[in-house]
């Protein structure tokens, strides 16, 4: 059983949550506005603590991806599920990325909400610091994980050119790319063919780090150093030691922490908060981001010093729908993932969901399709999944995406203001052929061809 807090407004919805959840074993607490959740999540309720939040999208009193981005930043680290309808897909993309475990689209279906509330709750606390195994000998390391595609396609090959040619050097990198395209896999990829190989890469999402401990989370501090400091803490700099350090979403850094980062790049050494005492530290950086930090560092956001310090290398993962032809082997990849993970049997998607997918823009890039694949394989009975197992909202937004918007196809709107420049001046010179060619300068043969392109009577 575990102990779930729902903010939902629609209270129909929400009873009818809260009634199937409970009979699966769970209990819920609902709320129907952020101010309710935050009173229950504030100290001193009884309420608490929760395993999941569950939370829609639009609030009376605000949106969850804003709400959630405060709960991170004062340190709840509870995993949580943003539920949305299919056209704010976009936004929650943005929502993982400030450290929202997943999404799942309205209406929701209760198998996928079962099987994201599982997966939530075995993920247990979401933690800004991801250590990776260290790999066992360099023989192992030379080679890429079974989890990772390279592709095929021109943008693919010139990625991984990249990757190859800066993986020995101990260049600092920036790997920037929109969310979603694969930048922590890159980035994992550049440890596994370095010479640090054997030592440990620890990735860090910038982006769910509170302000306050960001700096105590990279350097470490001393007991005492502030409230709460109850011992001494190895920051990750010093877990990184003879490894790679990968700080996610950099841009979210304050501006303090960005100037000790700075230091401890160019002197290789850091000063855990609190302490006097310099510690060496021989870590590689990488950086990842989806901002234009040259941007930032025009606007004082981001130091431009630290931007040049990083950008020794800079690599663009390029996104899902500029890879063509990696389409396919991505599908079929994340088709067998979710078959182990499910334990289903999908051989293939249909001709029909391929075609919806080639022509669909992807914002949240391979995690959208790796998601959008898991439902496929969960809802499907058959060996081929089809259309019906896809949200239909994404059939409609990907029709709508095909229609050019209202007033923006140029040569549709040249064409018709031809056709009625034509139409005026033949009904002005009553339809003299010739009078017309010479007020419209063109010759009477051009005039001929577009009366009868037109349908002009
Ligand atoms: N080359 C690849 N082969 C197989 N799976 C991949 C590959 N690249 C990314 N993925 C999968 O796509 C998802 C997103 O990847 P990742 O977290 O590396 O993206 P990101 O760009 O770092 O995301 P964010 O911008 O949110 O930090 C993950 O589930 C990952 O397993």
């Amino acid at each position: 059983m575990a102990h779930l807090l729902l903010v939902e407004d629609d209270s129909t919805f929400s009873k009818l949550l809260t009634n199937f959840l409970g009979k699966h074993g769970h209990q819920v607490k609902a709320c129907t506005s952020i101010r309710e959740a935050r009173e229950t999540l504030g100290k001193g309720s009884s309420d608490g603590p929760f395993e999941v939040l569950m939370l829609d999208y639009r609030l009376p009193d605000g949106n969850s991806v804003d709400f959630l981005k405060t709960l991170r930043s004062e340190g709840n680290r509870t995993p949580a599920f943003i539920m949305t309808s299919f056209h704010d897909v976009r936004t929650a993309v943005t929502a993982m990325q400030i450290g929202a475990f997943d999404y799942i689209t309205k209406p929701v279906n209760p198998e996928e909400l079962l099987m994201v509330l599982r997966e939530a709750l075995n993920k247990g606390e979401v933690t800004s610091v991801k250590t990776a195994p260290k790999a066992k000998s360099n023989a192992q390391s030379g080679k890429q994980s079974l989890d990772y595609i390279e592709g095929k396609s021109k943008v693919a090959k010139q990625l991984f050119e990249y990757v190859r040619l800066v993986a020995p050097t101990d260049m600092s990198v920036i790997i920037q790319g929109e969310s979603g395209t694969g930048k922590e896999h890159v980035a994992k990829s550049i440890h596994r063919l370095s010479k640090r190989a054997d030592g440990p890469f620890v990735a860090i999402d910038c982006g769910s780090l509170s302000k306050d401990l960001a700096a105590s989370e990279l350097f470490g501090h001393k007991k005492g150093a502030f409230t709460g400091a109850l011992q001494d803490k190895i920051g990750q700099f010093e877990a990184a030691d003879g490894g790679t350090l990968f700080l996610d979403e950099i841009g979210n850094l304050s501006y303090d922490v960005q100037i000790k980062l700075l230091r401890a790049l160019q002197e290789r050494i850091i000063v855990p908060i609190g302490s006097t005492q310099q510690v060496k530290v021989d870590v590689r950086l990488i950086a990842a981001t989806n901002e234009d930090l040259i941007a930032n560092a025009a606007t004082g956001d981001f130091r431009e010093d630290l931007y040049h310090r990083l950008n020794e290398f800079k690599i663009e993962v390029p996104a899902l729908r500029k890879r063509g032809e990696d389409l396919p082997i991505f599908v079929q990849h994340f088709v067998d993932k979710a078959n182990e993970e499910l334990e289903r049997n999908v051989r293939e998607l249909s001709k029909e969901v391929m075609d919806v997918f080639q022509k669909y823009d992807w914002p949240g890039n391979l995690r959208e399709l790796n998601n959008v694949i898991k439902r496929l394989v969960l809802l499907s009975k058959e060996e081929v999944a089809t259309l019906s197992a896809l949200p239909s909202e994404m059939i409609t937004a990907m029709e709508d995406q095909q229609k050019p918007a209202p007033g923006s196809d140029l040569k549709a709107l040249q064409e018709t203001h031809e056709k009625e420049m034509i139409e005026k001046v033949l009904q002005e010179v009553r339809y003299n052929k010739s009078k017309a060619a010479k007020l419209l300068n063109i010759d009477r043969k051009t005039l001929y061809y577009k009366i009868e392109k037109y349908h002009i009577e």
